[in-house]
């Protein structure tokens, strides 16, 4: 696939096939999505993947977390099953984290890069026909996740990837085109 069509055609995925994503090739992907530009190659990132019973540790934190929102025990109930029930229809969690230096400009270029990588792999990912959602949620921060998954003091969780062959591809959401962004100067 051409990489302009790779760009455009690519779209976050929430819901994926029950089929296994095999771990050679996501390690495989990661190693060419590291080769990002990163100042001062500091390459402050790592990676815990997450998938088959393991992702039990995940759905039932959700669950838990996800429960106290409600103050209703059936809802609670409800909703944490809910949750706990989307987690386990994930195939697999690439949760990238990132060792925050106590440097701001290193802590704000190390989470550039970082990014950079996240969408790297990404456009690999779409390359092999699998699908991902970046996302971002209150749990990455949450100290019964952090544990469960081994996450260091220092470190920080930027996404947890939710990897697997899309079920469904969603619509492309208009982007603004750059023509209408552009300032140009060109005179004294
Ligand atoms: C830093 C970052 C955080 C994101 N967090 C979430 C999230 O928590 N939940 C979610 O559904 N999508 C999340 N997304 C995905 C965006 O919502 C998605 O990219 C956007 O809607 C455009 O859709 P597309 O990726 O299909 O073009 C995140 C994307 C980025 C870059």
């Amino acid at each position: 696939m051409q990489l302009t069509q790779l760009l455009k055609e690519r779209r976050s995925v929430h819901r994926f096939q029950d089929r296994e994503v095999p771990i050679e090739l996501v390690t495989e992907l990661l190693d060419t999505a590291v080769w990002v530009p990163n100042h001062k190659m500091t390459q402050p990132w790592r990676f815990v993947i997450v998938h088959g019973e393991g992702r039990k540790r995940i759905a039932e934190i959700s669950r838990t977390a996800v429960g106290k929102r409600e103050r209703d025990p059936e809802k609670s109930k409800e909703l944490g099953q809910k949750f706990h029930d989307k987690f386990m229809a994930v195939p697999m969690f690439v949760v990238v984290l990132m060792k925050e230096s106590p440097a701001i400009t290193v802590r704000e270029e190390d989470y550039a890069s970082t990014s950079c990588l996240i969408h790297n792999f990404s456009l690999l990912a779409w390359e092999q026909g699998i699908g991902l959602v970046w996302e971002s949620y209150p749990l990455l921060s949450d100290n019964a996740f952090r544990t469960a998954l081994g996450i260091q003091p220092g470190e920080r969780a930027i996404g947890s990837l939710h990897v697997g062959y899309p079920e469904q591809i969603p619509a492309a959401q208009p982007r603004i085109p750059a023509a209408e962004l552009i300032t140009i100067i060109e005179s004294t």
